[in-house]
Parts: C-alpha cells; structure tokens; sequence
C-alpha cells in the first residue's frame, strides 16, 4: 500500500509530513521524537481533534482501526486487563482462540489463567493472537519488544515473520532498534523530526547507508549491541 501524504499538524506547526510504502513489511525507524507514535494513531484514525491529519492513500482495502487493522502495543505487560482471565479478553468463540494459540505457540491451558501469571514473552503472543482475532490486513506495532529481555525478543520477532508469511497480513513495524527492525522487515524508511530521511530496502541500506542520521542510528544500534545480549 503506499501512503502518499501523512500530514500531521498542531497550532499551524507541521509535526509530521511523510509519505512510504509498505510492500510486505516496513521498519518506520527514528529516535525518539521522530514521530513513531503520531504516524500509529494517525493511521488508527486515533488523534485528538486538536490535531489536523490529512492522509491520503492508495490501497485495495480501506484502513479501519479492529477491522483491516490491527495493532500490538510496546507494552504487554499493560495491555491486558490484569483480572480478566486471558480467555474473557476476547471476542471470538472458544475453538478460534485455541486455534490462534496454536498458531502463536501458547498452551491452550493458559487461556484460563490471569495476565499476571504469564511471562513477558507469553503475554506478548497473546497480544499477537489478539490482534490477529481480527483477520486483518495490516498489523501496526509499536516497539512489541522493548519490554522483553534479549532472548524472548529475537523468539517473538521471529514469530511475527513466521505469522507473516502463514497468515499474509503486512508490518509497519515502528521502532528505534535497527536491530529488531532488521529482523523482521524487508524494507526500512527513516524518519526524524518529522521527515523522511532515508528509505529503500532494508538490506541496501544497513550495507550502503547515504544520510548521516541513518549512520548515527545505526552507530548507535551497534554501540548497545554488546550491552544489550
Ligand atoms: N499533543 C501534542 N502537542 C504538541 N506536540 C506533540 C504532541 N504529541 C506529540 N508532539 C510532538 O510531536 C513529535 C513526535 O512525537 P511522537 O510521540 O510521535 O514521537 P516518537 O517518535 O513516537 O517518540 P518516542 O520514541 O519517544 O515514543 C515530538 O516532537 C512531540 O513532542
């Protein structure tokens, strides 16, 4: 699908003005500030009315937050309902909330248990069934695997491509991690501040990168790298 104007602004001032493709999968990559989390709502149609959104779009099918689109938040910690067993959370019947787990890897016998009493990265295949109940035709993902330790992070993203390739939906996969983002994209788009600053496929860029922001990130990327595994 290719977004051709993303244009968010507040008090006349311009925050976002973007436009990408999303082929397969796409890594939205930039530091904090760049725009990650206003680029989501706005495609979820998600914003408060004090911002003004123009996006335009071409694609086969329309984008409508629970329906063609989904999302998995940073934190699955803090996404579930803590006293609502996990299989009250959602609003398919039973046998297709076993299939899905299944699909994600989980043990049907968690269905019965409360959030508080799965691990991270159980919590995290969980969110990912959920927003798979919906069948839909694009995933928005919010940095899914920040708050999972090394290990597990590698498991989940190699899930999500795994998925990917069963289930066919598209990833626009936002994040500050070249890392994580190389994993499971095929093409990358780089933004800060606002703007585009580089895109292509992932792999030219990571062997060729031109700006030096991407340089920057990808600088720091390899400097956590040892600190972080
Ligand atoms: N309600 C708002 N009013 C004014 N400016 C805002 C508002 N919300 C966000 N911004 C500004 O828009 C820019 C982009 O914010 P955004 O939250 O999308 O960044 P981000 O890339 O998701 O960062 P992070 O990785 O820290 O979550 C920032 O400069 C932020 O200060």
């Amino acid at each position: 699908m290719n977004i051709s104007k993303l244009q968010i602004t507040i008090n006349k001032k311009k925050l976002v003005d973007i436009a990408f493709n999303i082929t397969s999968s796409l890594a939205l990559v930039g530091q904090s500030g760049s725009g990650k989390s206003l680029t989501i709502k706005a495609l979820l149609g998600m914003l408060p009315e004090s911002m003004e959104v123009k996006l335009e779009y071409e694609n086969s099918f329309k984008l409508t937050a629970g329906e063609t689109l989904a999302f998995v938040p940073q934190n699955p910690f803090t996404a579930l309902s803590p006293l609502t067993k996990i299989k009250r959370q959602f609003f398919i019947p039973l046998p297709k909330i076993q299939k899905l787990f299944a699909q994600v890897g989980l043990d049907i016998e968690l269905l019965e248990r409360f959030p508080p009493e799965l691990s991270g990265g159980q919590l995290q295949r969980v969110v990912i069934a959920m927003a798979l109940s919906s069948e839909p035709e694009l995933i928005l993902l919010d940095e899914p695997t920040t708050a999972l330790d090394p290990k597990t992070r590698t498991v989940i993203l190699n899930l999500l491509k795994a998925l990917q390739n069963e289930f066919g939906f598209k990833m626009l996969f936002v994040t500050h991690d070249m890392n994580s983002a190389k994993i499971v994209c095929e093409d990358i788009c780089i933004i800060k501040e606002g703007r585009v600053v580089e895109s292509g496929k992932m792999e030219d860029i990571l062997q060729n990168p031109v700006a030096e922001y991407t340089k920057i990130l990808m600088d720091a990327n390899f400097a956590n790298r040892e600190f972080r595994i």
